[in-house]
């Protein structure tokens, strides 16, 4: 298996929003549904270890994300729906802070960079559009040399270009053994990207979809 979720309880206060008992996916392309609310983001952030959590979550078949931290970091990335960055920072001091904390290939942060058109490299985050942002969220979301991507709301505010390339690393990625978990409210499908399967997040946990 490459994830597992066993027994993963998560709360805001005393609004218990995750109690997922076990879930287990192996290499594939997931679809992540759920209604405004349900829990998405959370279960994402708290998978990334941005979110202290109970219970356990184990990738790759041996790292607990407790006990083998970094490990289990440097192999799960997150792109975030709505990604903030301090205003004063650039995509370039980002990038390449992040393609070092994930111990990136040489020329990966480049091949990013160019593939979803980030050209705009040193004008700081305070200056820059939504899909701007995104864009750059994104490329820092395929950094190092991930078992697992998250991608949450991947195509909210980027544009039809950066949309085709967001799928082609999808592919290129999932080609050379990456899983992806992806929530969005929109169907991707007709991207040509076959999904492995389909869950929708109700009632704090996760439910198979049948196969449309
Ligand atoms: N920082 C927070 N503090 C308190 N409650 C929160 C916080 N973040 C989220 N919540 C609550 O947790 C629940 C789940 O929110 P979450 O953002 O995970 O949902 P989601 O499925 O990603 O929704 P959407 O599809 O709208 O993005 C909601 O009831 C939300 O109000």
């Amino acid at each position: 298996m490459i994830l597992e979720i066993e027994n993963l309880k998560q709360h805001y206060g005393v609004l218990e929003v995750l109690d997922i008992v076990s879930w287990k996916v192996d290499y594939g392309i997931y679809w992540i549904q759920g209604e405004n609310g349900a829990g998405k983001s959370t279960l994402f952030r708290s998978l990334a270890g941005m979110l202290p959590c109970s219970g356990n979550i184990i990738l790759d078949a041996k790292y607990d994300f407790r006990a083998h931290p970094v490990d289990y970091r440097l192999r799960m990335n997150l792109g975030e729906a709505e990604p903030l960055y301090p205003s004063f920072l650039t995509p370039a001091d980002l990038i390449s802070f992040v393609a070092e904390a994930k111990k990136s290939p040489a020329r990966q942060a480049d091949m990013l960079i160019d593939a979803l058109g980030v050209n705009y490299l040193k004008q700081n985050f305070g200056s820059c559009s939504s899909g701007m942002v995104k864009k750059v969220s994104l490329a820092v979301a395929f950094l190092g040399n991930p078992s697992v991507i998250i991608l949450d709301e991947p195509l909210i505010t980027i544009d039809k270009e950066a949309r085709q390339a967001l799928f082609h690393l999808i592919r290129a990625y999932y080609e050379k053994g990456v899983t992806f978990l992806i929530s969005s409210h929109q169907l991707f499908q007709q991207e040509g990207l076959e999904v492995t399967e389909s869950f929708v997040l109700k009632n704090k946990t996760l439910v198979k979809l049948k196969m449309q």
